[in-house]
């Protein structure tokens, strides 16, 4: 179905800001501070989700100054809807990751369901140790387990239909530079 380009421009108009840049950029430092301090003798194998963890990681990797591989895998359960359906791998994992340290980012948390699959997945590759790294943790109670986070997150948002740094609304505003709710949702 044809996209309507006009209403996707009004979402972004009418949408509510939850956080802005400022916030986004002090959030990305202080996680890269954390990651930094837990991984940097590690030497890790930091794998970016696709396609939401593309700003994510292209904003968080160039702030964490030790050797480190990248690679990057996708996986989706939502494509072009506001509701989550069962995971399908796009791209798995490719690289040996036996006795490696591996650090997955993406960019939210919503109700576990990505990550821990992915998660399950790279630990039965073999890595030694698997991390997770989330720009924006969602809250709400329908976590895939009960108190579900991630090792390292950037910020804790209210529990709307979200945009901006990665994340979409209907395909669009991945590149909105903070963090935004559609209107009504
Ligand atoms: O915690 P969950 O409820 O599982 O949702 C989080 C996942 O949903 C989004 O991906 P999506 O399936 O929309 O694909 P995308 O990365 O291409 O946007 C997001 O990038 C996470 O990977
Ligand atoms: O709130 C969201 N916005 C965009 N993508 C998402 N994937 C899971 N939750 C969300």
């Amino acid at each position: 179905m044809a996209v309507d380009l006009q209403a996707i421009i009004r979402a972004r108009e009418e949408a509510d800001c939850l956080a802005d840049e400022a916030a986004v950029e002090a959030a990305l430092d202080r996680m890269a501070g954390e990651i930094t301090a837990r991984l940097e003798h590690s030497n890790p194998l930091v794998y970016t989700v696709m396609n939401g963890g593309l700003i994510f990681g292209g904003r968080l990797l160039p702030r964490l100054p030790f050797a480190l591989e990248t690679a990057y895998l996708h996986a989706t359960r939502y494509g072009l809807a506001t509701h989550g359906t069962l995971l399908d791998w796009r791209v798995r994992p490719t690289q040996d990751l036996r006795n490696r340290s591996v650090l997955v980012l993406d960019d939210i948390l919503d109700e576990g369901h990505t990550l821990a699959a992915i998660i399950e997945h790279l630990r039965e590759e073999g890595a030694r140790e698997v991390l997770s790294a989330v720009l924006v943790h969602k809250l709400h109670d329908r976590k895939a387990y009960p108190g579900m986070r991630a090792d390292f997150t950037g910020l804790d948002i209210a529990d709307r239909f979200l945009f901006g740094c990665g994340m979409d609304y209907k395909g669009y505003w991945r590149n909105a530079p903070g963090i935004y709710a559609v209107k009504g949702l």
